[in-house]
């Protein structure tokens, strides 16, 4: 079978969305040893400074790529809520630190399992 031009990108493609989440796994392990280090110091999960400047380093290397700072925009944002969620979820279970306060409240509140 003579592979297309199409099919080779794509599977150059893929080999950059396995590159992609490999990476995405060693920040989440980093993510996980900094709640660990803010726990530890009584630190809260939230920190507005920090989170901007990821956002502003991330947009100048978009920009030095050449890259759409848009993306970077969509992108971003989704991460670090997901990974704010993520410490939020972790310093509930160790019960050491009070909840922060971005923390929503239906993060704060389980809906009771309604009684049959
Ligand atoms: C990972 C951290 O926790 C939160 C998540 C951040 C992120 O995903 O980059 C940045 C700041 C914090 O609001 C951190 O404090 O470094």
């Amino acid at each position: 079978m003579t592979r297309s031009p199409l099919d080779r990108v794509r599977q150059e493609i893929d080999t950059v969305d396995a590159a992609l989440v490999s990476l995405l796994a060693r920040r989440h392990r980093l993510v996980t040893r900094a709640a660990r280090l803010k726990s530890s110091s009584n630190l809260a999960v939230v920190d507005a400074n920090r989170q901007e400047a990821v956002l502003s380093n991330a947009r100048r290397s978009a920009e030095l790529h050449g890259l759409a700072i848009d993306l970077i925009d969509r992108i971003w944002p989704e991460m670090i809520d997901f990974w704010v969620t993520y410490q939020n979820s972790l310093s509930d279970q160790s019960g050491m630190l009070p909840p922060a306060s971005g923390t929503r409240l239906n993060q704060l509140v389980q809906p009771q399992e309604p009684h049959h």
